[in-house]
C-alpha cells in the first residue's frame, strides 16, 4: 500500500499531487446543488439532506432550548476539555487582534486604519465521517472575540435529524448565535444566498470535504470565504533524530480524516523511513478507522527519502502542507528555511493533534497548496480595516501639487480641481 521511494528532483511535482479540486466530476454536481438551493431554497435543502444525510428535516433551525440543555447532557470530562480548549483558543486569538493606528505621513497629512468586525458570518462545521466540536471552537471563538454579532453554524444532521449534544455544547461554549441542521454544498449555498430559514452572511468559513470546499470556491465573490480548507494534510520533515513510532502516528492521525486526506513523510534517513513504515503497519492493525486510513494511504500518502536536507526542504516548500511536522537535529534552524505551511509542529513531542484541539492555534488551515498564499483562520479573518485620513491646511498645500499633477496625468480634471479649490482657499 505504502512504499518507500527515493525522492528525485524531477519527481517533485508527482508527489505534491492531492485530490483534484477543479475536476468537473466535482464542480458540475456542486454547481447544480448551488443553483437548486438558490432557486428552491428550503425545499432543496430538504431534498439534499434526505439524499446525502438520509435525514428528513422539517425545521433546519436547532431550538435554543436544545443548545442550552446540551451542556448538561455531555460527559463532564468532555465539558472540561472543551472549556480548556476554548480558553486556549481565545487567548491565542486575542493576541492576534491588530491595533488601530494613525501616523503623520507627511507634514499635515494624517493617515491610519481603524478596525471593524464583520457583521454576519457563517461557520461550516463538518459532520460526515466524523463530528467536529473542535471546529466549532476554532471558527466561532475568533469571531466572537473580535465582536462579530451574528455567528451562525451549519452542520449535517444524523439520520434521525439530530445534531449531537457534543456539537451543541461546543456551540454554546464558543458563543454561536444559531445552528442549522444542514451540511454539504447545500449548506454553503444557503449561507451565501439565504433560504426561507437560513440567512445569508458576509463571509463563510470552516473546513469540509471536497464538496463543501468546492462549493465555497464557487460562491466566492458573492460572499467572502477564508480560503480552501479541504481534506486534511500532514507532511513530516524529519532526519534520523525523529521517533519512527511518532512519525507513523502522525501519518495515521491525519489519514483517518478522509479517504482524500494526504499524508507524507520526507526524510534524509532511510532507516527512519523503514522503521516508520514498519511501525505504521503495526499501528494500523488496531486502528478503529482503518478503512478510511487505508484508502487515504493508497491515494495520497508517500514516504520519501531525499538525497539531502536541502532537497527535503525544497520539496516541503513546494508541497506547502496544511500541517508541517519538523523533527530535525535543530528544528528552529530548519524552520528558518520554511516559507510555505499552514501550521508548524516542532520536535518529537509536538503532535498535530495538539493544534487540532487546543494548543491555541487555529486548525482551519489552507489545503491543496493554499499555504503558498494564505495563512490559517485567525482573528484577522473576521476583521475589516477601513483606512482614514485627515489633512490640515499645511497638508493641503503639501500634497496639492502631487495630487494635481497625477490627476491631470490621468485626465481626471475634477480630481485636480477638488484639491485646488481647498488650496486656493487656504492661500487666501
Ligand atoms: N483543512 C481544514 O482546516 C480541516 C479541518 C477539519 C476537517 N477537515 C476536513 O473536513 C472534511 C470533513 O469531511 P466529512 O465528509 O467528514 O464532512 P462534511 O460535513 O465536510 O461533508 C459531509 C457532507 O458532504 C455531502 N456529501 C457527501 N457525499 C456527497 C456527494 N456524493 N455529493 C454531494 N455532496 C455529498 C453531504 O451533504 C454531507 O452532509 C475532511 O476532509 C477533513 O479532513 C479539514
Ligand atoms: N486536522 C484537522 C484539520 O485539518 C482538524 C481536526 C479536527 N479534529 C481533529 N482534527
Ligand atoms: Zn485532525
Amino acid at each position: 500500500m505504502l512504499e518507500i521511494v527515493e525522492l528525485k528532483r524531477e519527481d517533485f511535482p508527482k508527489y505534491t499531487q492531492r485530490i483534484q479540486m477543479d475536476s468537473s466530476d466535482v464542480i458540475m454536481p456542486v454547481q447544480e446543488i448551488i443553483e437548486n438551493v438558490r432557486k428552491n431554497k428550503d425545499q432543496a435543502l430538504h431534498d439534499y439532506t434526505l439524499k446525502f444525510d438520509k435525514a428528513d428535516i422539517k425545521d433546519f433551525k436547532v431550538a435554543q432550548e436544545d443548545i442550552q440543555k446540551s451542556i448538561e447532557n455531555i460527559d463532564p470530562k468532555l465539558r472540561v476539555a472543551l472549556e480548556n480548549a476554548a480558553e486556549n483558543i481565545a487567548k491565542f486569538h486575542e493576541a492576534q487582534i491588530p491595533e488601530e493606528w494613525t501616523m503623520e505621513i507627511q507634514k499635515g497629512v494624517k493617515a491610519g486604519q481603524i478596525i471593524r468586525p464583520l457583521e454576519k458570518v457563517g461557520c461550516y462545521i463538518p459532520g460526515g465521517r466524523a463530528a467536529y466540536p473542535s471546529s466549532i471552537l476554532m471558527t466561532v471563538i475568533p469571531a466572537k472575540i473580535v465582536g462579530v454579532k451574528e455567528i451562525i453554524c451549519c452542520t449535517p444532521p444524523d439520520q434521525d435529524g439530530n445534531i449531537s449534544d457534543e456539537i451543541l455544547a461546543a456551540a454554546k461554549i464558543a458563543g454561536a448565535t444559531q445552528i442549522y441542521k444542514v451540511g454539504g454544498a447545500q449548506a454553503i449555498a444557503a449561507m451565501a444566498y439565504s433560504t426561507e430559514t437560513i440567512p445569508s452572511v458576509d463571509k463563510i468559513v470552516g473546513p469540509g470535504n471536497i464538496f463543501v470546499a468546492t462549493a465555497k470556491k464557487l460562491v466566492y465573490g458573492d460572499v467572502d470565504i477564508e480560503f480552501f480548507a479541504g481534506p486534511s494534510e500532514m507532511l513530516a520533515l524529519a532526519d534520523e533524530t525523529a521517533n519512527p513510532e511518532y512519525m507513523a502516528a502522525e501519518l495515521l492521525a491525519q489519514a483517518e480524516h478522509d479517504p482524500n486526506a494526504a499524508t507524507i513523510m520526507v526524510t534524509t534517513s532511510r532507516k527512519l523511513a523503514e522503521d516508520t513504515l514498519k511501525s505504521l503497519d503495526e499501528q494500523l492493525q488496531d486502528a478503529p478507522r482503518r478503512e478510511i486510513i487505508e484508502e487515504s494511504l493508497t491515494n495520497y500518502a508517500h514516504i520519501l527519502v531525499a538525497d539531502s536536507m536541502e532537497d527535503a526542504i525544497t520539496f516541503t516548500n513546494l508541497y506547502a502542507p496544511e500541517h508541517l511536522v519538523i523533527v530535525t537535529k535543530d528544528h528552529y534552524k530548519t524552520l528558518e528555511e520554511i516559507d510555505n505551511a499552514g501550521s508548524i509542529f516542532l520536535g518529537n513531542l509536538t503532535p498535530v493533534a495538539g493544534g487540532d484541539y487546543g494548543s491555541g492555534t487555529n486548525h482551519v488551515l489552507p489545503t491543496s497548496g493554499g499555504a503558498r498564499m494564505y495563512s490559517g483562520l485567525s482573528a484577522d479573518s473576521y476583521l475589516k480595516k477601513p483606512t482614514i485620513q485627515e489633512l490640515t491646511e499645511e497638508g493641503v498645500l503639501n500634497i496639492e501639487a502631487m495630487v494635481r499633477n497625477l490627476a491631470e496625468a490621468e485626465g481626471l480634471y475634477a480630481h485636480a480641481e477638488s484639491i485646488k479649490k481647498r488650496a486656493d482657499d487656504v492661500r487666501k
